[in-house]
């Protein structure tokens, strides 16, 4: 590591203690405000949701979390601290995320890809990194035994010596969350992780996501897909046009008639399109007589029923 970085106070918080505190955050982008003064909290031992249509400024608000953006109006506090407007600065305090779209450092290998993870944990500077000196070697068997360890956790320690663009894309997205949690975070932010991913992938993430918050790490994850997130979280809030509309446990933002009609649609459960289709045959069946007077100028319509 280059530059001396002190080692931030990580210790957990404690259960139920509010460890992101986002304050009517606006995000504006010349004339489009993509969120609007949104208030958002996640505690300690929460998974919490953040869902909505396309474009409903979930991303953008993420940003806003992890120091990518400076929001417009607004603060975003960690653990009571207002956060640093540089995203390492936001990583050493403590939230780490993964990306929408992959990010990893395609020809490096799995544990190296993590070991970069962990340089906000690092403290050994500039000329401990020249000299190499017992302090170093130190410090360097510590990250990767760390790193091995998060590998196993999240099932790739077998393939730590891999190029990371040779892993199938499940395995990609399960080491972008190892190397978000080399950085020791107390809240990991999760942008959309089971994207691209087929079901048996999907369980496993949810498995992964429940094990992360068992070790003691808060997390809100971005996802589309509902049956992942009502499974999951013990929170979910919606956006919609860049304002929370809803939040709530699973069962009050599922059965919410304005969620449902911004962005659920109609539950398939109920299967509401029954009484139509009964009044559709009743009314066919009415006709029926008729039709079959005129079944001659309608040729193949016996076939069509
Ligand atoms: N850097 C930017 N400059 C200008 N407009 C932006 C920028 N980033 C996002 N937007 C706009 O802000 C709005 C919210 O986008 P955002 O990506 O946050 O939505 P989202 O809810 O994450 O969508 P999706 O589910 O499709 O990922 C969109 O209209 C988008 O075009």
């Amino acid at each position: 590591m280059t530059t001396e970085t002190p080692i931030p106070d990580t210790a957990p918080a404690a259960p139920g203690e509010v460890v992101l505190d986002a304050r009517g955050v606006t995000m504006r982008f010349g004339g489009l405000t993509a969120v609007r003064n949104v208030d958002f909290t996640v505690r300690s031992g929460e998974i919490v949701g953040l869902i909505g249509p396309n474009g409903a400024g979930k991303t953008t608000f993420f940003n806003c979390l992890t120091g990518l953006y400076i929001p417009t109006e607004g603060e975003v506090r960690y653990k009571g601290q207002v956060l640093p407007p540089k995203s390492f600065k936001v990583t050493a305090a403590g939230i780490a995320r993964t990306f929408q779209n992959i990010r990893l450092f395609a020809n490096m290998t799995v544990l190296e890809n993590v070991l970069v993870g962990r340089h906000t944990r690092t403290k050994e500077g500039l000329w401990s990194a020249l000299l190499r000196g017992p302090g170093f070697h130190r410090a360097e068997a510590a990250s990767r035994a760390r790193a091995m360890e998060l590998l196993e956790f999240v099932g790739l320690e077998k393939k730590a010596e891999h190029l990371a663009r040779n892993l199938p894309y499940g395995e990609q997205r399960k080491l972008e969350i190892a190397r978000a949690l080399a950085s020791e975070p107390g809240l990991l932010l999760l942008d959309e992780p089971t994207a691209g991913m087929n079901p048996q992938e999907t369980r496993t993430t949810e498995e992964l996501v429940f094990a992360i918050r068992d070790k003691g790490i808060a997390v809100l994850v971005i996802e589309h897909d509902m049956r992942f997130i009502f499974n999951l979280c013990d929170r979910v809030a919606v956006l919609v046009q860049g304002e929370k509309l809803v939040e709530g446990d699973s069962a009050t933002v599922q059965g919410d008639e304005r969620v449902i009609a911004a962005y659920l649609g109609e539950p398939f459960e109920n299967a509401p399109g029954d009484e139509e289709v009964a009044e559709v045959e009743a009314a066919e069946a009415a006709a029926e007589p008729e039709a079959d007077n005129t079944s001659d100028a309608v040729p193949g319509k016996e076939n069509d029923r």
